[in-house]
């Protein structure tokens, strides 16, 4: 039994690390795990220019104070109206590192997102020709479609058409639940990949009526039935270079969960390699483990592998029941659970 792990220095690609107090807050979980984070771009308002971008990497630079080994990779919040040639620039000025695509409504945050992706053609055109990727929360907003079905729809509806109409645009389907969309990942001849949490490979949609309603459970995408957390789970450990980790870490404040209309998002960040590892050694996969975490997605990206390395040691951890206090008190993703496993720092 292997009772030490190390790999490479990871990377998430996929994590909100908010703003004001909860950024101060949460922002050095991430860094203490990862080298890398692509920072989603749903604040109010929206990230959806270079003035923004800039201001707000700052701001999470600040948050994590002087000598901070850590970089935060900025994307665009595209809208109705967004800019291609702005967007280019940004690229090019290496401000952005991607676009984000939300259906208007899908998801927290995403009120000014886009309508209808026809409205797109000329961002989309750039992103293909100047290899940009494009990050897509893919779920459908129709409200005659049941919520268990929202993803599984717009990788028919939505993404099967773009593929075919933009064939070298690269595209990270974020967050998946389904095995619909495990496996128009892993066969498309396209240049597409995913990015999978932790909590979708540990729960499914027992979780959130497990005894009484669970908001601590509740994401978007939802966590879907068994059969399809195990075709993720299948994808996660297969070795594809078209998988790798992206936390989806969403923190939001104990009283905004636990209301009569509580927040999508589940806050991961600081328990995020343990948990994740703890899958790896479920599937019998933690030879593949670095691959998901360290390098499959800076490939995608095209960016270069970290240096530096990270250990994990197979150890009882119990998470806390909340971390934080007051405008910052969130409760973490297996609250009172043991993990098998901690990051030796
Ligand atoms: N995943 C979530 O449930 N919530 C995210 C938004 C998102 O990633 O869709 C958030 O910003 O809270
Ligand atoms: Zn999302
Ligand atoms: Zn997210």
């Amino acid at each position: 039994m292997t009772d030490r792990l190390t790999i490479r220095r990871p990377d998430d690609w996929h994590v909100h690390l908010r703003d004001g107090a909860m950024l101060t807050a949460v922002a050095q979980h991430t860094a203490r795990q990862f080298a890398r984070a692509i920072v989603m771009p749903n604040l109010t308002p929206p990230v959806t220019d270079l003035a923004a971008a800039a201001a707000y990497r700052e701001r999470i630079m600040a948050a994590l104070g002087e000598g901070a080994d850590f970089t935060p990779l900025m994307t665009c919040y595209l809208t109705d109206g967004a800019d291609a040639g702005m967007i280019a620039e940004g690229y090019a000025a290496g401000l952005f590192a991607a676009c984000k695509l939300y259906p208007a409504h899908a998801t927290t945050n995403s009120a000014h997102g886009v309508t209808d992706i026809r409205r797109l053609t000329t961002v989309l055109e750039t992103l293909q020709r100047i290899g940009m990727p494009l990050l897509i929360h893919g779920e459908v907003t129709d409200r005659s479609i049941d919520i268990f079905d929202r993803e599984a729809v717009f990788v028919e509806r939505v993404l099967t058409p773009l593929t075919r109409d933009y064939p070298a645009l690269k595209i990270v389907l974020e967050h998946i639940t389904t095995a619909e969309a495990a496996a128009f990942v892993a066969e498309a001849a396209h240049p597409i990949a995913a990015t999978i949490t932790p909590q979708h490979l540990l729960i499914n949609r027992n979780a959130i009526f497990d005894g009484g309603l669970r908001p601590h459970a509740y994401c978007l995408p939802v966590a879907k039935r068994e059969s399809h957390r195990l075709a993720v789970r299948r994808a996660a450990v297969s070795g594809s270079p078209r998988f790798f980790l992206g936390t989806d870490s969403a923190p939001h404040v104990v009283g905004a969960k636990e209301s009569g209309c509580g927040c999508a998002g589940i806050f991961n960040a600081p328990y995020a390699l343990e948990a994740y590892l703890r899958v790896f050694d479920e599937e019998g996969a933690l030879d593949r483990f670095e691959g998901f975490a360290a390098e499959h997605g800076a490939r995608f990206y095209g960016l270069p592998l970290n240096g530096g390395t990270v250990t994990l040691v197979r150890a009882p951890v119990t998470v806390p029941d909340r971390i934080g206090t007051g405008e910052t008190a969130v409760v973490p993703f297996m609250a009172g659970e043991t993990i098998g496993w901690r990051l030796d720092v």
